[in-house]
Parts: structure tokens; sequence; C-alpha cells
């Protein structure tokens, strides 16, 4: 069956062109469908395509049988819920970088368009108007530019700014002063970046922490005069108190590519001669919808043929060195998941993961994700993935606890992983071997030597003479055939665990049975 890659914002052709390369995939393109169309279209796509149009809503998602990736072409994400995707394990990818480049530009475009008046004499001069008094306009060169969010595009903005010789000032959380000065401009807290600022360009994404963080007060707080550019998201600004500033005179110019509803038309910060506009074309031209497009398509198709996203929104995204070296240990982590979750009927309370040699030393959040999914998998069925994993555990009020240990037990690396219910405690334990691939190494206090793989029999007995006779004529009733055994015991004749591969899965009667064995405490058919 070929891929069902659905498309409902315009998406440039070589986008389309890396989509048409790969066998298997069908692509749909289907802009401008009424919300309920689109409820319908969503019903059978594995992959959907947007940029900043489409509203992906929780209803939209959860209309969705087969969707399992959602890929923005673009930086914002704030048309898509992120949390209902991440509930429903799928996941979601952006294009962070291929637009940083054209929106900087159309924020300085913005910038001197404001500062020259340069639409507003464009107008007039086109309705016959000569007029060179009305459309005086301020220099740019020694003015300071306040940036609020100094992520890639308010970087790249005070970049080009120093070029007009401006001062600029900015403010991030992740900024310190000596990072500012590094980059040759000063750290201001938002108070003295309001304060201080004659130009004020903002470059945050829309959070509930950015939502009207140019309000009233902050109005209030800024230079008589001031002049705001917003090329990042509508909502950030505070509509009602902007026309207000402009009303007052406090603010003398905006220049505004994005307003809180879009499209927009009949907006009445439009109606004001000291605002410029523009209908959100900070990411508009060729090159960026070019990069965008290749960008986002190309991870939909990693990420539906197996492979790894490059962008991931709901995931941590990881450099390739980083992925490349814990990457086999996620297949180790997922089986030992999957044992444990065999082992007991209770509840799990919490999941506690050691990491030992040189996992310790390794980026683990993957690692247990890929735990935890083995864990979950049994009883919620495929839907648990890398993205919803931890939710889902969280959700079941399941505690996960990561640890790093020194305790190697002579492996260079060891992962353990302990589940804690409220009547026991299980545990095993794997290592990747080189060249050999996983294998169990010890299963509660047990030592045992098991490819994770296939049809498992762990049998918990007293250590005596026969035992292992019965057992296996009992399987040999049940024409189960034995295809590798180990044994190890606490003590000579004290309790003892077997652990044996067999051809094929056992039927819970034929489990039953060896359990009747006298000297049988425990017999659990694990198929991994
Ligand atoms: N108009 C358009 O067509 C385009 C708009 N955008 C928008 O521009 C915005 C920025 O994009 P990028 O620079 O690529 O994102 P980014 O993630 O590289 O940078 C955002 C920065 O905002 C900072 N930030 C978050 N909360 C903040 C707060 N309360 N105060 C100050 N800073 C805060 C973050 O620490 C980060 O450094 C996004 O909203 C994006 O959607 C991006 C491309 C095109
Ligand atoms: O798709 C577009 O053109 C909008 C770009 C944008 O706003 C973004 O990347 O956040």
């Amino acid at each position: 069956m070929a891929f069902h890659v659905l498309i409902t914002d315009p998406l440039s052709k070589e986008g389309i062109q890396v989509l048409e390369q790969q066998e298997n995939l069908q692509y749909e393109f289907a802009t401008d469908l009424s919300s309920d169309e689109l409820l319908t279209k969503i019903e059978t796509a594995d992959a959907l395509l947007v940029r900043s149009q489409t509203q992906v809503t929780r209803q939209l998602i959860e209309s969705a049988g087969n969707l399992k990736i959602i890929g923005r072409a673009g930086v914002g994400v704030d048309n898509i819920d992120i949390n209902a995707a991440t509930e429903r394990g799928i996941i979601v990818v952006n294009a962070p970088n291929g637009n940083t480049n054209s929106a900087a530009e159309h924020t300085m475009a913005m910038l001197m368009a404001l500062s020259r008046k340069i639409p507003q004499a464009h107008y007039s001069l086109k309705n016959q108007q000569w007029d060179r008094k009305k459309y005086v306009g301020v220099e740019l060169k020694n003015k300071t530019l306040g940036i609020i969010g100094l992520g890639r595009i308010g970087a790249e903005v005070a970049y080009r700014a120093k070029g007009q010789r401006m001062n600029v000032m900015a403010y991030d959380p992740f900024l310190t002063p000596e990072k500012a000065d590094h980059l040759g401009i000063d750290y201001g807290t938002v108070k003295e970046v309001l304060n201080k600022a004659d130009f004020i360009t903002i470059h945050t994404p829309l959070l509930k922490e950015t939502k009207h963080l140019l309000n009233e007060e902050a109005f209030r707080q800024m230079k008589p005069g001031v002049q705001i550019i917003n090329c990042a998201r509508g909502g950030i600004i505070d509509e009602e108190a902007l026309y207000q500033a402009i009303l007052e005179g406090k603010v003398a110019g905006a220049a505004l590519d994005v307003l809180e509803e879009e499209p927009f038309h009949h907006h009445k910060l439009l109606n004001l001669p000291e605002v410029v506009a523009t209908p959100h074309l900070g990411a508009s031209t060729v090159e960026a919808q070019e990069n965008v497009a290749v960008d986002v398509c190309q991870d939909v198709i990693w990420f539906l043929t197996g492979g790894v996203v490059q962008n991931p929104v709901n995931l941590p995204s990881l450099p390739k060195e980083v992925l490349r070296r814990i990457e086999p240990y996620f297949h180790l982590a997922e089986k030992l998941g999957s044992f444990l979750i065999h082992l007991t009927q209770d509840v799990i309370e919490e999941v506690n993961i050691y990491y030992s040699g040189e996992l310790a030393g390794v980026e683990t959040a993957p690692i247990t994700r890929n735990t935890v999914k083995g864990l979950l998998t049994r009883h919620l069925g495929d839907h648990v993935n890398d993205v919803n994993a931890l939710y889902l555990a969280e959700k079941r009020g399941i505690h996960i606890h990561e640890n790093r240990t020194t305790t190697t037990k002579g492996f260079t690396n060891l992962l353990t992983v302990e589940i804690v219910t409220n009547t026991e405690k299980r545990s095993v334990a794997g290592t990747l071997l080189n060249g050999l691939g996983a294998r169990i190494v010890q299963v509660d206090h047990y030592s045992v030597d098991v490819t994770p793989k296939g049809h498992i029999l762990m049998i918990r007995h007293q250590d005596k003479p026969g035992v292992i006779g019965k057992m296996g004529s009992l399987l040999a009733q049940f024409n189960i055939n034995i295809a590798t055994m180990q044994v190890d015991r606490a003590q000579v004749g004290g309790d003892a665990v077997m652990m044996l591969t067999v051809d094929k899965h056992l039927e819970a009667k034929e489990l039953e049975a060896l359990k009747q064995l006298e000297e049988i405490h425990q017999a659990n058919a694990i198929d991994l």
C-alpha cells in the first residue's frame, strides 16, 4: 500500500519533486477545503503537509485514522495542536532553518519602509499627490533597535541592523550579557528594551508566555514616538492596545506582517496611516519556499520509511553523531521493556532505568522512551511510539526514573530496567555485545544469556533433580521444540531460573500445565 500524503497549503514544486522521487507514496493537493471536507480527506492520510493557513485542530487530528506525521513547511507551529498530535503518537516536524534569511530580510524591509514612510508615500503618489513635507522620515543610524526574541531570525536581524549602524539591544531568556557582548549588541531586560528602544521588533514564537507581550502596560513603558515591527506572529501584540497607543501618539508607526486573525481584510489597524502591513509575507520568497518544502518533504519521507527525522517538534532533536551512538540501544531498550511487562500481572507504579558503563555518558532520553514504549505496547497496542510513550506512562501515573551507575558487572555497557508494582519488583538487564548484538544478561538476580527475540519461556522453580526432565517431557507432549536452554540458581536446592527459547508461542493452557508441576513457582511465556 502506498503512503498517502495530503497537502493542504501551497507548497513549492521542489518539495513536490522530493515526494515524486519516492516509490510507494502518493501525494494529493487539496487546498482551500472547507473544514468538513478536510475532516473527510484526513481519514486516510498517512502524512499531512501544511504551511500556516491550515488549522490542524484536535478535531482534525482525532479524525485521522492513519496519520503518522504532520509536516509544517515553515517555523511556527501555532496552527497545529501539538498536544493532540503527541497524545495520538503523531510526530510533528517543521522546517526551522529554511526561511530565516527571508524573514530577517522582510523585517529589515519593514523597518526601512516604516522609518521612511515608503508605502504611504508610494500610495499617495499613485493617487496623483506630490507631497514631500508629509513623508519626512527618520534615520536608522544611531537609533536603538530593541529585539525581543534573539533566536534564528532575531539574531539575523541584529546582524543586519548593525550594518545600518544602529545600536541593538536584545532580550531573550537564553541571552546572557556575555553572549550579547560577543555578538556586539547590548543585553537588556524586557523593561530596558521597552524603555530605550526607538524601534522594537519581535521575534518570539506565539506561546502562552508571549501572548500579548506587547500590551497596554508595555506600550506605557516605551519611548514616545517608538515604532513597532511584528514579522513573527499576530497575538504577540495586543492589537487594541497598539491601536490606542497609535491614536494617543505614543507609537509613531507600526509595520505588521502578521495579525491575530488571518487572513485579515478589514482590520481597524489597517485604517491608520501610521500602519504599514503585508499579508504574512515574511517567508514568501522563492528561496525560502524551496528550502522549507524540500526540508519538510524529506523529513516526511524519512519518517514514513522508518528513518530518523531532522526537525521534530514534539520530540527533542539530536545531532547525527549522538544519534549514531545511541540508536543501536533503541532495539535493546524496547525489548527489555517488552520482556519485563510479561513478568507481572500487577499495575506498574514505577520504572527505574539504570544506565551503566559507556551508557552512563550518553544522551539517554530516547533510550528511555524506547524502553517505555516496549513496556506499554503489550497492553496499549501499536499506537504507542517514541512520541507518546512518556505521555501515556504519565497519564497512567507511572513514574519513570533514569539513573546512571558505575555497576557494569563486567560489561562495557549495561541497561537495567526495573519495574515496581504494589507487590513486587522485577528487573531485567541487557547489553550490546560487540559484533553479537543484543543480549539479556540478567533477570531479577539471575545471570542468563539470551537473545531478546522470538518465544522465550521463563520458569522460576526449585533447584531439584528431575525438574528439567519433567518440564522437557511436558513441552514434548505439546510438540514444543526447545531451541536453547539455561539454568541459574541462587543456591544449591534453592530458587532457580530456567530460560528457554522455544520454536512456537505457548498457549495459556500449556503454560497452566507447566505451573501444575509442584517444583515450578512461576512460568511466563514471553513473545518478543
Ligand atoms: N512572518 C513570517 O512569515 C515568518 C514568521 N516566523 C516567526 O518568527 C518567529 C521566530 O522564528 P525563529 O527565529 O526561527 O525562532 P527561534 O526559535 O529560533 O527563536 C525564537 C526565540 O524567541 C525566544 N523567546 C521565547 N520566549 C520569549 C520571551 N518571552 N521573550 C523573549 N524571547 C523569547 C526564544 O528563546 C528563541 O530564542 C516565530 O514565531 C516564527 O513563527 C518565522 C518565519 C517566517
Ligand atoms: O508559510 C508561510 O509562508 C509562513 C511562514 C511562517 O510564518 C513561519 O515559518 O512561521
